[in-house]
């Protein structure tokens, strides 16, 4: 049986009289591995901001686990990584492990002390990215797809039911893209859910169980081979230009 984790009904959302958002009926089940594609401006971000709490619908509602979003507050079942994860420069002042018990503090508290379970929870996250060796290294010393591996731990600290990542691939060799999908598929059959804001569509229709388009109102959200069966045209209509999708074999 499929569980529901997300549930948005008729959401809309404006920024003053800017209208973001228009009547979104969005579920995410329970073990979904979701690509949330669209335009630039197409409302991916803020959907996200809905589903973090950082904003609030205009109309409409969100249950997150079966509570409305407002009386919901085991926040640590949501895990983010943002596209400005990995920033950091050389010689930032943080050991890997520093920064993935951030993950911890940020939900705890920064005066919330350590404890040993919290130190295996912090290892067991890192070792889950394969990145165990690296414990003490400067996190600004490792290369940008390692450092991404390091913000998955520091969001998988919190055991985070459902993982949001936004535009992950960003910058990454196709290698590294390679490696990063792997993982998250180790993680997707770990249970965890998963919710990928990317504009690689062709990568998406390769890895993810299910698409959804949003250009302002939810255009399609559904299995990628239906996805592909949706012609060029109507595609290049709903992004508002003429769409060349690269579809990567692996
Ligand atoms: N803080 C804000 N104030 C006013 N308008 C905003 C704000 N943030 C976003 N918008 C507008 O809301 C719409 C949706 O933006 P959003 O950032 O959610 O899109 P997106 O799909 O994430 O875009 P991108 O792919 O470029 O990151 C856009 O028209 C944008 O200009």
């Amino acid at each position: 049986m499929t569980h529901a984790i997300v549930e948005m009904n008729n959401v809309s959302f404006h920024y003053g009289d800017r209208q973001a958002l228009s009547k979104i009926n969005f579920t995410i089940n329970e073990g979904d591995f979701i690509g949330l594609v669209g335009p630039n401006g197409g409302g991916k971000t803020t959907l996200i901001k809905l589903l973090l709490g950082m904003e609030k619908p205009t109309n409409g509602s969100i249950h997150l686990f079966n509570k409305p979003i407002d009386k919901f507050k085991q926040k640590n079942k949501l895990g983010y990584v943002s596209q400005k994860a990995n920033t950091f420069n050389r010689g930032f002042p943080a050991t890997v492990e520093e920064v993935v018990t951030m993950g911890l503090t940020s939900k705890l508290g920064y005066f919330h002390r350590v404890s040993r379970q919290d130190k295996e929870k912090i290892h067991h996250a890192v070792e889950k990215v394969g990145m165990e060796n690296y414990l003490n290294e400067n996190i600004g010393d490792l290369s940008g797809g390692q450092q991404q591996r390091i913000f998955i731990a520091r969001a998988l600290v919190s055991e985070p039911n459902l993982l949001i990542l936004d535009e992950p691939t960003v910058g990454v060799d196709a290698e590294n893209v390679k490696k990063f999908f792997d993982l998250l598929h180790v993680l997707n059959k770990q249970n965890i859910t998963l919710l990928l804001v990317t504009h690689d569509i062709g990568t998406m229709t390769h890895h993810a169980s299910k698409i959804a388009c949003l250009n302002k109102t939810l255009h399609f959200h559904g299995n990628p081979n239906e996805f592909q069966s949706i012609s060029k045209d109507e595609l290049s209509e709903f992004y508002g230009h003429p769409l060349h999708i690269v579809t990567h074999d692996h």
